[in-house]
């Protein structure tokens, strides 16, 4: 459902009040739905392409008869309409905004301009299909699901967050009798397409908008979801998943039940290299004439905010790792603005400590079987990889020492976390300590094989390589040299008259 309002002018409100004219002439407005709200979009004029996502949150007001003026993030706009009936069309669009998505505990927590790009990024068949293609997520889900049949025979079950509805239809296979399939961004068009494509409409309702917005006809015996982000906590999606447990009844069960973040001090000194080195293009004194060093300092800072997303060879860890548990039947959606994580490290090996190492589990508690999704470096990797953060001033530890610290994960209104990690050597006055926005990760995953840490080996790397190639293949390469046969294992031949002929022939 779309309107369009014809010859409105649109004008950005300065500082000083002065407007300025958007389009320097009459342009016609498109109204069209948007999972927040509704998005404003100029369809004609010299800025076409102009487009103002609009929820109950966004902050508006009338202005005389024929305009309005709209408040964003960002710069304030006022929009001028030909006739008093044409600004009560939007007038009319705004309070149905406002009634049908009424504040929220998300539109509280969450910046309008951060939920429209986010819900967009999930509106795309490509964004759900690589997450699909998670082989090791999406299989280890159906596993959880269809090896706890008993949880889901004839059960009442709520998906959040269903994006393509695809654990809706898994716990169609277990047998459920009825499945609420809740999803915000336009993606639940696709998956209604792909229930009735499936046959399953009586079994899988799709319920377009947010969870913390919607009404469910009842309560469900079990909630299913993929909630987690980087570092388990990004995208404040945990924060839904347990919101949604107003919909459960007494016992019920959610799978996964329970998440685990580990932590762990690292030791890269390629990685922190790398990152010192980019900051580095900032200290020429004569780039092209011009001496950049006076931002020196604020690119280092830059770049050691960004956490790296990437893999790595487990030994590279100094210590085993501390765990944070989150408990989904029992965690309150408020315990995770503030996340406060410990940490005491007893080092296992000498070395220089350049930060820290994120990755989760997840576990799913069935009355059958228990099922863990691991993103830990030891197993197969998923697409969630593991998290670095960097120290900018890294520590020299001996084995032995026992570091001690924090991480410290403060929810912000962009779905995601700032970040503080604190490192101490016990006993001694040696600390370091940096901040991170989870939401600027850097992409550093290459593909290529993570190659061990140096000074890890503890027998010779190629006395090891050579043993193990195929004994009996080397054995089968037989030389003549100096007159006597010799193997590929060295091993010299008895058979001389067979030496003798084959140097003759
Ligand atoms: C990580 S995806 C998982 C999609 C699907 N369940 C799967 O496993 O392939 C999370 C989905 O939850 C949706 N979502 C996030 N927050 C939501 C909310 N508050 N209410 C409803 N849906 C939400 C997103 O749009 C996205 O499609």
């Amino acid at each position: 459902m779309a309107t369009v309002i014809k010859c409105v002018r649109v004008f950005q409100i300065l500082g000083s009040g002065d407007l300025v004219d958007k389009c320097r002439k009459n342009v016609d407005l498109l109204c069209e739905y948007d999972p927040q709200g509704i998005n404003l979009k100029v369809l004609s004029g010299s800025e076409t392409g102009l487009e103002y996502p609009i929820s109950s949150s966004t902050d508006t007001a009338r202005m005389g008869d024929k305009s309005h003026v709209i408040n964003f993030d960002d710069e304030s706009i006022c929009i001028k309409f030909k006739s008093n009936a044409d600004a009560q069309k939007l007038r009319i669009l705004l309070e149905n905004i406002r009634r049908l998505h009424p504040k929220s505990v998300f539109s509280e927590r969450t910046e309008e301009s951060s939920a429209s790009q986010y819900f967009q990024f999930y509106g795309y068949l490509s964004q759900q299909q690589n997450m699909m293609q998670d082989y090791v997520r999406t299989s280890t889900y159906q596993k959880a699901i269809l090896s706890n049949i008993s949880d889901f025979q004839s059960k009442v079950v709520l998906d959040v967050g269903a994006g393509s509805g695809i654990l809706s239809f898994f716990a169609v296979q277990a047998g459920a009798a009825k499945i609420y399939a809740i999803e915000a961004s336009n993606m639940a068009q696709y998956a209604q397409m792909l229930v009735v494509a499936n046959n399953v409409q009586d079994r899988i309702t799709v319920m377009p908008g947010k969870i913390e917005e919607i009404d469910l006809p009842q309560k469900v015996d079990i909630i299913i979801s993929e909630p987690m982000g980087y570092m388990l906590y990004n995208e404040r999606m945990l924060e839904t998943y347990l919101h949604a447990r107003k919909w459960l009844k007494p016992g019920g069960k959610m799978f996964p039940t329970q998440g685990d973040l580990h932590v762990a001090p690292f030791s890269d000194e390629a990685l922190y290299l790398e990152q010192y080195n980019k900051a580095n293009f900032w200290y020429q004194s004569a780039f092209h004439g011009v001496n950049l060093s006076a931002l020196h300092h604020e690119a280092m800072k830059e770049y050691f905010r960004q956490p790296i997303v990437d893999t790595f060879d487990i030994r590279i860890c100094m210590s085993k790792s501390v765990k944070h548990i989150v408990n989904f039947l029992k965690d309150n959606e408020e315990d995770l603005h503030q996340i406060d994580i410990p940490l005491e490290f007893h080092c296992l090996q000498t070395g220089i400590c350049h930060g820290l190492a994120f990755w989760f589990d997840v576990e799913f508690v069935g009355s059958t079987s228990q099922v863990w999704l691991s993103t830990s470096p030891m197993s197969p990797l998923t697409h969630w990889y593991q998290v670095r953060c960097l120290l900018q001033s890294p520590i020299f530890v001996m084995q032995g020492q026992v570091l001690v610290g924090r991480a410290l994960l403060v929810a912000n209104k962009r779905q995601s976390y700032d970040v503080t990690i604190d490192l101490k050597i016990e006993g001694t006055n040696t600390s370091s300590s940096n901040s991170l926005d989870l939401k600027n990760p850097y992409f550093r995953y290459t593909g290529a094989m993570t190659p061990a840490p140096p000074g890890t080996s503890t027998q010779s790397p190629s006395e090891a390589y050579w043993s193990h190639l195929d004994a009996q293949g080397a054995r089968n390469a037989v030389n003549l040299v100096n007159g006597i046969t010799v193997n590929g294992l060295g091993e010299v031949s008895m058979d001389i008259s067979h030496a003798v002929s084959n140097q003759i022939s």
